[in-house]
């Protein structure tokens, strides 16, 4: 039987290569390709020439490769994307590394990817012109939704590696996000301009590991430019055109979409049939609804409008959805006359993380909704319910995929959308199974998620807690290898496994509570081993767990934001960490301000603002009155950003950096 691909939670990842024989590899090959080849050459040579001053002599001859650029955080992918636009003549010739696919005021605040950008290139190679698809991906754990939506409008990836980090966490996920995914993966060293890099070891990696053979790897700089031209040539002779049928009715999957203020939806594309122009009455096959479209065309990366966009092609129509729930990703867009049977679609991302969130002002409220609903239109992994508190008023209940995730959903809030929230404190999903019948008739089961502390029922209600667990893994030089370990355990990690990946290089692998992780640990990582071990991790169910809620007063009223399930062993010193926190980030007011951390009515830490009165107006000597109302003036607005607690004044960022900075306990 053909063997399961090893990229589940109990197997350990880099040794599948050693658990298959020759044979069963052939097999997978032979699964992969329908060709008798070895899994490491398993590239297809299929050249099609195209003529770009005509799209309907393209799309007949078939001459388009969709490839998407994966890697770990910071190995280069935008920069090798900027190198392949400027090649191609997308845009001119930079001193600077720009980055165009990172678009994002967060994006370019950060030096982060967090959204896939698509770019149609067009390059002449052998006398003969191709149009390339190029996705650029985000490298951070808390957006491989990004990376695993742009893998299904692809037939390659380039997986690009840091020659001087080598292999790394997300790299190794990545491969195998591609590699399920069935694509030809073409290995890319980067950095080889830098003094340290030492491309040799990380081709011997690379074989190791996902065996590849080393002479598959393209050696480039992407900051220099220098062989990115070879890569480009590889993508043509070795990533395999889309499979469509131009003859076929339209079948256009839809993967991503923005909202634009004037003209609507804007829905990206991928074509695996027929094709769609201006004028065509389109349905989409979930929900029925048609549409006419208004505009067709292809990124490079900014919106060129053509005439035409044919099977094969990737790119985006605009057709009068207003809704933004009209425009569904993972949905199938066809002919209203001719239904197709939809696409599989994307398996929907599982939330890690959830907050609650509300506006500041009530009065707000429908602002917000409208802001929240555009920018999930554009970030599909945010899970959004409705959710209601009696200090918060009306709200959501947001599941993100990481607490960066949440940081960065919340900054797109506030610059794309100018809008102002409360965000209360992170929580993972935790389970009980109910005892009390009373409980099971309300809920209508026995086994709840809790996403809410403040639902979170009493022991006495319960037959167990059930805490949601994480299998890491952590990619290392081997010096670290005992401070590592101490960090875990003191995680509540189990290790599972330990390998060398090359003569210093350790992976392995644990199993984590996701609390643990999901806040600082990986901080933590990166300062013990000066910045060179990495993390990923993925979903590995869950364990029964001993929990209990905590709740925090500001002067004996309870601050909703800040509820919290913690395990039993660390309750004591998460509340008190939060406590000490909550001191240093509460500025100091008129009174004195008591802050304690309580499960049930018994107090586990205190902490104490002392009181103090900010005069502003001492700044102002004599009788200068603007001056004076210019300081109140500034005063106020401050204090908008305050969230009141009884009469305790709480800056709003507090609650999130409060949960942020927690030092390892
Ligand atoms: N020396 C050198 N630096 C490079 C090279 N390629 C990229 N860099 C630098 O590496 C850093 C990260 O590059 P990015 O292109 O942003 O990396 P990324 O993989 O897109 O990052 P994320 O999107 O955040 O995952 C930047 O400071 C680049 O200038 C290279 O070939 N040589």
């Amino acid at each position: 039987m053909f063997p399961s691909f090893p990229h589940s939670t109990s197997k350990c990842l880099c040794l599948w290569r050693f658990k298959f024989s020759a044979h069963q590899r052939r097999m997978m090959s032979q699964k992969l390709l329908g060709a008798n080849v070895p899994v490491h050459s398993h590239f297809v040579k299929i050249v099609y020439p195209l003529n770009t001053r005509n799209q309907r002599q393209f799309a007949s001859q078939k001459k388009a490769s969709q490839m998407s650029i994966i890697a770990h955080v910071d190995h280069g992918k935008s920069t090798l994307a900027d190198r392949l636009l400027e090649i191609t003549g997308c845009i001119p010739k930079a001193d600077s590394n720009k980055q165009v696919l990172d678009k994002l005021q967060v994006e370019r605040e950060r030096g982060i990817t967090v959204k896939a950008q698509t770019a149609s290139l067009f390059y002449s190679f052998e006398g003969k012109k191709y149009l390339l698809n190029l996705i650029d991906t985000p490298g951070h754990v808390d957006f491989s939704y990004e990376v695993s939506r742009s893998l299904s409008a692809c037939q390659g990836v380039l997986l690009v590696v840091d020659a001087n980090e080598g292999i790394q966490a997300q790299t190794v996920a990545n491969f195998f996000l591609a590699f399920e995914a069935q694509l030809s993966i073409i290995p890319v060293i980067n950095k080889i301009d830098l003094k340290n890099a030492d491309p040799e070891r990380v081709e011997k990696q690379i074989e190791k590991m996902f065996d590849i053979s080393t002479s598959d790897c393209i050696r480039i700089s992407a900051k220099y430019g220098t062989n990115v031209e070879r890569v480009l040539q590889e993508v043509i002779t070795k990533i395999p055109p889309p499979k469509f049928d131009r003859s076929a009715p339209l079948k256009a999957l839809l993967f991503d979409s923005t909202f634009d203020h004037y003209r609507g939806v804007v829905a990206n594309i991928a074509l695996f049939g027929g094709m769609v122009c201006k004028g065509h009455k389109i349905m989409s096959a979930s929900s029925g609804k048609s549409y006419d479209v208004s505009e067709v065309g292809i990124l490079t990366p900014e919106e060129v409008p053509a005439d035409k966009l044919y099977a094969g092609q990737v790119g985006y129509l605009i057709a009068g959805m207003k809704e933004v729930k009209e425009a569904q990703i993972g949905d199938t867009l066809c002919l209203q006359k001719q239904p197709v049977k939809a696409l599989p679609g994307f398996k929907s991302a599982k939330p890690m993380v959830f907050a609650g969130m509300y506006p500041v002002d009530q009065s707000e409220y429908n602002n917000l909704k409208s802001a929240l609903d555009k920018l999930t239109l554009n970030d599909s992994s945010v899970t959004v319910h409705r959710d209601s508190s009696a200090a918060l008023g009306a709200g959501w209940r947001l599941g993100f995929l990481g607490l960066l995730h949440l940081e960065v959903f919340n900054q797109r809030l506030e610059q794309e959308y100018n809008a102002s929230v409360i965000m209360t404190s992170p929580t993972v999903p935790y389970k009980a199974v109910l005892s009390s019948q009373k409980l099971i008739k309300e809920y209508g089961e026995n086994e709840i998620t809790i996403v809410n502390p403040a639902d979170f029922p009493e022991k006495y209600q319960v037959l167990e807690y059930l805490e949601p667990m994480v299998l890491g893994t952590v990619i290392s030089p081997d010096e670290y290898l005992s401070k590592i370990m101490a960090l875990c355990q003191s995680r509540r990690a189990i290790q599972k496994s330990l390998v060398y990946i090359d003569d210093k290089r350790i992976m392995m692998k644990f199993l984590f509570p996701l609390n643990e992780i999901v806040v600082d640990f990986y901080d933590g990582l990166k300062s013990l081993s000066s910045g060179y071990a990495s993390f990923d991790y993925e979903d590995a169910g869950y364990q029964p767990a001993d929990l209990v809620k905590m709740d925090i007063l500001l002067n004996g009223r309870h601050v909703e934001e800040l509820v919290t399930i913690a395990h039993k062993e660390k309750a004591y010193s998460a509340g008190k960490s939060i406590c000490e926190r909550l001191r240093d980030s509460i500025p100091r007011q008129l009174f004195e301000i008591a802050i304690q951390a309580v499960i049930g009515s018994k107090v586990i830490a205190r902490e104490t603002v002392k009181a103090y009165r900010k005069n502003v107006l001492a700044k102002c000597y004599g009788g200068d009155i603007t001056r004076k109302m210019k300081l109140l003036k500034r005063q106020a607005e401050g204090k908008k950003k305050m969230r009141q607690i009884g009469n305790v004044e709480v800056p709003k960022d507090a609650f999130i950096n409060v949960l942020k900075r927690q030092p390892d306990k």
